[in-house]
Parts: C-alpha cells; structure tokens; sequence
C-alpha cells in the first residue's frame, strides 16, 4: 500500500470506530480480516496513524473546526507527524487510493492551525469531563501533563537481577541500541521507531532465559519503593499478569514468600510461565477457587506488605493506549473507586500490626489516589501514612529527587515528570 492510502485506510477505521463506538483494536482486526492483501507493515502502519489520530483527538477536531475521521487523520499529520499544508495536500490527492483532495475548509484549517485560543482540555488532549481533576492534579502543568499523555511511549524492561545484571543485559542487546534508565537501577529504555512502535523484544535469547520483563519504568519505581525486604511475607493482592510480583520477587533475592492472587482467577494464568522463566522461586499463586472465595483467609494479620496494585481508569497509560482516554466513562471512575475502596480495606485485614499497604495505581486522577487513601484513612484511622523522605530513602538507591512529585498522600510519576507512566504510590503502616 502507498503512504496514501494506508491514510484512507486509517480514515476508514476511524470512522468504523466512532460511529460504533467500539474499541480502536477491534475496527483495527476487523478491517485486516476484510483486507487480507494488507501486509504486516501495512497493517502496523494503519494502526499507527489511527492511535496517534486518537493521541490528539480534542485538538485535532479543534483546529480543523470539525470532528470527522478526515480531520483527525490531517490534524495528527501536523501535530504528531509534523507535516506541512503542501506535503499534506500532495498525500490527500484522490488518485489510486488515495484520500480525497482537500476542501477549502480543510486547507484553510491547515493554514492556521491554531490552539492558542483553545480550552486547556483541548490543548492537551484530555476529555472535557476530566478536565477539573487534571487542574486539582497538576495545577498550572496541566495542559503539559495531557500533553505528556498524548504522546508516544518508550518501550522499558526491567532487568531480572534474579539472572543478570543491567550491564550484562545491555550488551546483550547491544544491536537494539538500549538507553539506560532515567530512574530505576535496573530499567533499560528502547525509543520507539518511526511507526510507534518499540522493537520486538519478546524474541530475544535473553528474553528467553528470563533475563528481563517488559516494564514500564515508573511500574518498576512504585514497586521499588513499597519498600520490600529479602525474608519478608508479602501479599500482592491485586496481582493480575504478576509484573509487580515478579519484580518484588527479584527485590527480594527470592528470600521471604510472597503470596500472589487476584478477584480475577483468568488474569493470573500468564504469571505461571512468566515465573518459571524468571526463576522467581518465592511466589506462591493462590487462585480464587471462585468469584468471592478468599483464597488468603488462612494469612489474616500476618504481612509485613501489602501490595495493592488497584484497578483503575488507567489514565497514567493513556500513551501506550490513547483508545482508553477516550472511552474512559464518568460511571466507570465511580465503579474503579468503589473497586479501590473494597481492595484497600481486604488489604487492611491481612497486614500485621505495624506493617504495612502500598496502594498503586497506573492513573493521575486525584479521585483515583489521595482522595482514595484519605477515604480509607477515614475509615481506618489507626493506619497511618508513611512520610515520603523515609520511602525515599529507604532502599539500596536515594530516590530524594522525586520528593518534588509528592502530593498531599502520595507520589505521583507521570511522563512529563519522570518520563515514565502516570504511576501513584500511597505507603499506609498498620497500627503496630
Ligand atoms: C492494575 S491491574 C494489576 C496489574 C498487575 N499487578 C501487574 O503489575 O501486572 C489490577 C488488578 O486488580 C484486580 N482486581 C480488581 N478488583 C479486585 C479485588 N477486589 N481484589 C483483588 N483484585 C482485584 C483486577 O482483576 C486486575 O487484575
């Protein structure tokens, strides 16, 4: 396929998607099913245009003056792509499968392409109903942290200390030209290609031998900092595909036990072979026999940590799922919140006295993470949060320079000031 008419094919996927309102993945597999002369590069390049399209939605629309799949396809061309009006109108020309010429309307949208009088949802890419929570967030930053959120990840792994080091796994991909992390001892950075995405790591030799995960730093900041011990007992109640057990496990030397479940028993089965290849040999899984079984109800007051890794709108990802931004509804923040209030009080039932919850959430949503931990606070007045300088310090690495990202319960990571996923970390000790 030409440049041109992967945009046509972008254009058309977009439209299929907002007018079904259905998820950009499944437009996406949809019309390579109906396309099947489509290539593996065509396809990758078709998806690519349709998720930057969705990077910049709000602004898009804003500055071609009408929301349609064509606008969102020519604004992303300037904002995302950096294109010019003439190198545009050479790819919008109508001929062999190209998109259409453009309008005059169009063309002059192209022109001015203008956000200075734009809302500060609108210039950062944010929807209109999240807008407050940003400003109480991130105050005069805010339309900089959407605009963070709107742009292309890295791809980060977290080097399995269990099998190597940093250095030794930076040699080993070496032709993959890997950067090291900005924060995290262990964290390995590959930029992403022109197409969006990373390299395929999950076909390494080293990726094989278990040498490392696919992390996002900040993912691996939060678990670093819950502030874990070789020899403690450890419950990762939240613990889905296991990327943080598996990193607290390598935090750990494998010494101590750390019991892992979660509400979801489908979502645990990745982490089975995921521990096996990590050598992680500390990890017990207990699988919820079904919905509302307790599968924990044998260790009540026995963990030195709790690792509360809540569900979420999962707003700090928005990167590496622009879709999600969008389809993000009020009734399902209200349903996360419930969900993170039930999860931070089961927690508060199995820590020991004076141990201790880490609650972490991938979102930057206040309602999400402070206003969560003084809810549970509230309810729980012996808990007591953890100041920040003593998680900052506690660990083999002075985490003190992100003292600058406390919030008033917690820390909030987020891609415009750390580089990494909007990651939240709130540490609660039990009364002892
Ligand atoms: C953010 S994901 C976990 C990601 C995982 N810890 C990782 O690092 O890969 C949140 C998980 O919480 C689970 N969950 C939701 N409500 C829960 C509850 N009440 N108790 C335990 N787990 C719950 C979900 O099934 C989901 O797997």
């Amino acid at each position: 396929m030409t440049p041109a008419a992967r945009i046509s094919a972008a254009i058309e996927v977009l439209a299929d998607l907002i007018q079904r309102r259905r998820p950009a993945a499944d437009a996406l597999k949809d019309w390579g099913l109906a396309r099947r002369f489509a290539g593996s590069k065509d396809r990758a390049a078709v998806a690519s245009l349709v998720y930057d399209a969705l990077r910049r939605r709000a602004s898009s629309a804003h500055a071609l003056g009408e929301e349609t799949p064509r606008a969102l396809v020519l604004g992303m061309l300037v904002s995302q792509r950096g294109l010019r009006p003439d190198e545009i109108a050479a790819l919008f020309n109508g001929q062999n499968h190209a998109p259409a010429p453009l309008t005059e309307f169009e063309v002059a949208g192209l022109a001015t392409f203008d956000l200075s009088a734009a809302p500060g949802w609108v210039r950062a890419d944010v929807p209109e109903w999240l807008w407050p929570s940003f400003v109480e967030a991130f105050a005069e930053h805010a339309v900089a942290e959407g605009e963070g959120l709107s742009a292309r990840a890295p791809v980060d792994i977290r080097t399995n200390r269990l099998k190597t080091g940093r250095d030794a796994l930076r040699a080993a991909l070496s032709h993959l030209q890997p950067e090291m992390g900005a924060w995290s001892p262990d964290a390995l950075r590959f930029q992403p290609g022109p197409d969006g995405r990373g390299p395929t790591l999950q076909s390494e030799p080293a990726f094989f031998a278990g040498e490392f995960e696919i992390q996002d730093e900040g993912s691996q900041l939060v678990a670093a900092l819950a502030g874990v011990k070789p020899g403690d007992t450890v419950i990762d109640l939240c613990a889905g595909a296991g990327g943080k057990t598996l990193a607290l496990a390598a935090l750990m030397g494998n010494e101590g036990r750390i019991f892992a479940t979660d509400l979801d028993s489908r979502r645990l089965s990745p982490l089975h072979d995921r521990l096996t290849r990590s050598g992680a040999s500390n990890v017990e899984v207990r699988v919820p026999r079904s919905r509302g079984h307790d599968a924990l109800s044998d260790l009540a007051g026995t963990a030195d940590l709790v690792l509360v890794d809540a569900p979420c709108t999962g707003s700090g990802t928005w990167r590496r799922n622009p879709d999600a931004k969008w389809r993000v509804r009020p009734g399902a923040l209200a349903e996360r919140i419930r969900e993170q209030a039930e999860v931070l009080d089961r927690a508060a039932g199995l820590v020991r006295p004076g141990g201790r919850i880490a609650y972490i959430t991938c979102s930057v949503l206040p309602e999400e993470n402070d206003v969560a931990v003084e809810a549970f606070l509230e309810r729980h007045p012996g808990f007591a949060l953890v100041p920040m300088r003593d998680l900052l310090s506690a660990g083999e690495v002075d985490y003190g320079l992100l003292a600058r990202f406390a919030t008033q319960s917690g820390l909030q990571l987020s891609p415009a000031r750390t580089g990494t996923d909007g990651f939240y970390l709130s540490c609660l000790a039990a009364p002892g």
